[in-house]
């Protein structure tokens, strides 16, 4: 491990197979640490070309996306639901992401979540690998950092930690949970057993909401085989936001994606809104739902997948907990048509996918330039 005079540097070490099919390792400084260490100059591997730089984005002019849970799920007193259920499917559509209030998850159980994150991450850097094991197959799982491809590529200044929460029995015998600290599992495991059940009403009310059949979506979703992995994405201060972003563009390889964040006063999550990014704003108490490619597919494209990035700030420190919800890895998914809808069959913009197919071409792809680079390998030819 090198030293500087006086600061000793860490490394996440990243493997990949290069162009030429060989097995390579590329070591990336932690981030956290070099935040700790109070560096004044970027590191060169962070800085992006010029095209890549976040411009300025603008906080968007009017209301943000936002589904009131508890509208949607009215079912006693049904006065608001048809409002909620047609703005769901027009945010679905036109953003492919949404801020939920009255997500019906309770503050204490939300608070659980941020002070366990915060626990892992105030550990020192050595003894948070010793607390979890580090990224041992193609799923990313465990502490480290974000998905690595070449030697050359601007690196995006974050550290990780993945972990498959469902089907439970996918970790066993894996080093990926951290035991520090120790309620970290059960805390993590109570709160996602709430978000799933939130993810599969709005699965339930969004297929309601395009006239399809009421399981349309979650019928996909067994629910002792479907899986959920959770990723703490951590984004230390950074000396220079203009030069980095914390995550490359991208659209998520996952049916929905639910989100909280550290702190609901900052900012670092952006979404392409017609060719603009645009900052998302999180409200006292909310948290967030995006659209990932697979719902995509199944809604032949009435939901639309989000396309986003991170960037990050000088003097704040942001986290956030993204659960992907994915249908089971060998589950075969594809466009729902409603009954009787002979002209919507004849017209499908996507095909049959499996879901480990997806996934796999998705790492083989990333990073992508545009949207299309991902999901053309579930569109038809037309
Ligand atoms: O940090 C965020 O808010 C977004 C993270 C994200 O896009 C992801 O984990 O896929
Ligand atoms: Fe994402």
């Amino acid at each position: 491990m090198a030293r500087t005079e006086q600061n000793e540097i860490f490394f996440h070490e990243a493997s990949f197979i290069d162009e030429n099919g060989q097995p390579q390792t590329h070591k990336i400084p932690v981030i956290q640490e070099l935040a700790r260490q109070g560096i004044q100059h970027l590191p060169q591997c962070f800085v992006r070309p010029q095209h890549e730089r976040p411009s300025p984005s603008l906080p968007y002019e009017g209301p943000f996306p936002t589904i009131n849970m508890a509208n949607l799920l009215d079912l006693e007193e049904p006065v608001h639901r048809p409002r909620e259920l047609a703005k769901l499917a027009r945010y679905a559509e036109e953003w492919g992401l949404f801020m939920l209030e009255n997500h019906g998850i309770d503050k204490e159980v939300v608070r659980s979540v941020k002070d366990a994150v915060d626990g892992f991450f105030s550990l020192g850097f050595e003894e948070k690998k010793l607390s979890v094991g580090t990224y041992r197959s193609v799923d990313n799982l465990g502490y480290g950092r974000n998905y690595v491809k070449s030697r050359g590529q601007s690196l995006e200044w974050i550290d990780r930690l993945t972990v498959r929460v469902a089907p439970a029995r996918d970790s066993e015998g894996l080093d990926v949970w951290p035991r520090k600290p120790l309620n970290f599992r059960e805390v993590m495991e109570k709160y996602v057993n709430e978000a799933r059940r939130v993810m599969d009403d709005i699965l339930e009310a969004l297929a309601e909401v395009l006239g399809l059949e009421r399981l349309s979506f979650l019928k996909f979703f067994e629910p002792n085989e479907s899986v959920i992995n959770m990723r703490v994405n951590y984004y230390a201060p950074c000396p220079r936001p203009d030069l980095v972003l914390g995550i490359n563009p991208h659209s998520d390889a996952s049916a929905l994606t639910f989100s909280l964040q550290s702190d609901t006063t900052t900012q670092g999550l952006q979404v392409l809104k017609n060719n603009k990014w645009v900052t998302v704003t999180w409200p006292n108490d909310t948290l967030l739902v995006m659209v990932g490619d697979l719902l995509e597919i199944m809604s032949n494209g009435r939901a639309q997948s989000a396309w986003h990035r991170v960037v990050t700030q000088k003097d704040v420190e942001r986290f956030s907990v993204a659960l992907f919800y994915n249908p089971p890895l060998r589950a075969q998914i594809g466009p729902v048509v409603g009954d009787g809808d002979e002209e919507v069959r004849n017209e499908l913009n996507y095909k049959k996918v499996v879901v480990e197919d997806y996934v796999q071409n998705y790492y083989k792809v990333a990073p992508a330039k545009e949207k299309e680079d991902f999901i053309a390998f579930a569109k038809t030819n037309k």
